[in-house]
């Protein structure tokens, strides 16, 4: 607690600027003990530090993981000169507000005095336009899941201890913790040094206590199957974890060396999505891309691309592919099923995004043929998707999105990406990752159809299913991040401009230039 208080004291300084005033909320728990320790800290650095505590009587500050800790710092706070108030002070422009009141021990919404504070928190840091620091998270946010109460700080730093916890880092999390940094308090070795970003470090800690509440809703398809355990341990995508697979091509190569994509989709008024995810797939080093569209009456050229390869999608069940994409603008109307039942059974890499998920969810026999598949399994939903693959609902997905993808990847025995703010990628074998690429421009028509072409190419030239999982989602998010640096979004970002961009990064990471 004492070096948590170090760590956020040393942020607080450099936020606040000199001789601002510092408003600290500080809870009931350890959280709040670190608000304690900042606050004595910054008295002695000679800031004006008001402290409202959620409770003044010591008495109640019993009930934390910590509490003679929390207790200690309270005491220190006070004997030190400090003044806990029952009130935040009127009409003091402040510099900075630190927000110490719930960590990782939020164990229910913020009500009544809890929520007034918050909601205060939020608007003096509007009025006064200043940062807002949250101590390891923004209280109200769960740490584990990413859900936010109704009632959550808006932080504009958040400072997270030890490690960065899940939830901060997908679903609402990165909208309330604004800019993230972790500081290891020197408890780990290696990566989590202290001041580090959360990107620098890629081990999430273990969920302390069991998805809270989703089991119910999204374990009813199956009443058979035991509620989802929380794995050991997550990380956070980093490129290290698919690294060896990025190398320069042999100069003696040919496209037969770089696989077949076969991607079906693009029913009759859908034909755009399959387009996109062919290109994607060939600008991503697909040897051979193979195109069958439903609508037949598309015809057999592609005129902005004509290196794909269109034909009926028909034609193409048999054709031999070395990586299969099924189902951008699939449609769900008979021969969508009857092509699907046709290829699920194949002998490679499959991944199923769209209409091809939406069919999942309607058919068991599909099911259950994805679930007995011997090659590997991609499943890309978003939480619409997710939802109907679980039978439940977007607010169960997203209350715990971690779970929900680690659910779909037991159901179907697959890798599963589940698209959103901060990606999660669960595989087949019960571990989880958190991506921390992408923005906002990404929420726009087509996306998903060009992280499936990526993904398919990836496939295609001999990547193990789950690295390039772990890849495609990593780089179609950065490719993302580097155009909005550009100004090319995140407003307007197209989905052809991301398949541009990430080729264009894929080739720098693959010959080692950055
Ligand atoms: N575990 C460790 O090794 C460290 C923990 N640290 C701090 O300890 C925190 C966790 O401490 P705690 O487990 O005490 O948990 P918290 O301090 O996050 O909150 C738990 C307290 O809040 C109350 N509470 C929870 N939700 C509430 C609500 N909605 N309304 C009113 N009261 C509510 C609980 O009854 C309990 O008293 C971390 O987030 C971090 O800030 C740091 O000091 C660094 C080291
Ligand atoms: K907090």
């Amino acid at each position: 607690m004492e070096r948590a208080g170090h760590a956020a004291a040393d942020l607080a300084e450099s936020l606040a600027g000199t001789g601002g005033h510092i408003l600290i909320v500080a809870g009931p728990g350890a959280n709040g003990g670190d608000a304690f320790v900042t606050a004595r800290l910054l008295r002695e650095r000679f800031f004006a530090v008001s402290l409202v505590a959620l409770t003044t009587s010591a008495a109640t500050a019993t009930q934390g993981a910590d509490p003679d800790d929390t207790a200690a710092a309270r005491v220190a706070f006070v004997a030190e000169g400090g003044e806990l108030l029952e009130s935040i002070p009127d009409d003091t422009p402040w510099a900075l507000i630190i927000d110490g009141l719930f960590g990782i021990g939020l164990s229910r919404p913020p009500r009544e005095r809890a929520a007034e504070l918050i909601s205060a928190m939020n608007a003096l840091a509007r009025r006064h336009a200043c940062p807002v620091l949250a101590l390891d998270c923004p209280s109200g946010l769960n740490a584990d899941t990413g859900h936010a109460q109704p009632t959550t700080v808006r932080a504009s730093h958040t400072l997270s201890f030890i490690a960065a916890k899940p939830g901060l880092l997908t679903g609402d999390g990165p909208d309330y913790c604004g800019q993230l940094r972790v500081d290891s308090l020197g408890l780990t070795s290696g990566a989590a040094n202290p001041g580090t970003t959360a990107a620098a470090t890629d081990s999430v800690p273990p969920r302390e206590k069991p998805p809270s509440a989703p089991s119910a809703p999204l374990i009813s398809l199956n009443t058979a199957e035991p509620p989802p355990e929380p794995a050991a341990q997550g990380h956070i995508i980093q490129r290290r974890s698919f690294a060896r697979h990025l190398r320069a091509r042999a100069s003696n190569s040919h496209k037969g060396s770089f696989g077949s994509a076969v991607i079906i989709g693009g029913a009759p008024g859908m034909a755009g999505a399959a387009l996109l995810a062919g290109r994607a797939a060939l600008k991503l080093g697909a040897g051979r891309v193979y195109l069958g569209l439903l609508d037949e009456r598309f015809g057999s050229v592609d005129p902005v691309t004509p290196e794909l390869m269109l034909r009926p999608a028909s034609s193409l069940a048999a054709q031999t592919a070395d990586a299969l994409l099924l189902g951008p603008g699939l449609g769900s109307g008979e021969t969508a099923q009857r092509l699907m039942e046709q290829l699920c059974g194949g002998p490679v890499p499959l991944v199923l995004d769209a209409d091809a998920l939406n069919l999942l969810s309607t058919h068991p026999a599909l099911a259950a043929r994805v679930h007995s598949r011997q090659a590997a399994t991609v499943l890309t939903p978003h939480p619409g998707e997710a939802a109907r693959l679980l039978a439940s609902s977007i607010n169960a997905v997203q209350s715990d999105r971690i779970a929900a993808a680690s659910a779909l990847a037991r159901r179907f025995n697959a890798h599963v990406v589940l698209k959103g703010s901060g990606s999660i990628v669960a595989l087949a074998d019960g571990r989880w990752f958190i991506n921390t690429t992408g923005n906002p421009g990404m929420a726009s028509g087509g996306m998903g159809d060009v992280l499936g072409g990526i993904l398919v190419a990836l496939l295609s030239q001999g990547w193990p299913a789950d690295e390039a999982a772990l890849a495609a989602v990593h780089l179609h998010g950065a490719a993302a991040d580097r155009l909005a640096e550009a100004g090319i979004g995140p407003i307007g970002l197209t989905a052809s401009e991301t398949i541009d961009a990430a080729r264009h990064l894929f080739n720098r990471w693959c010959a080692g230039a950055e």
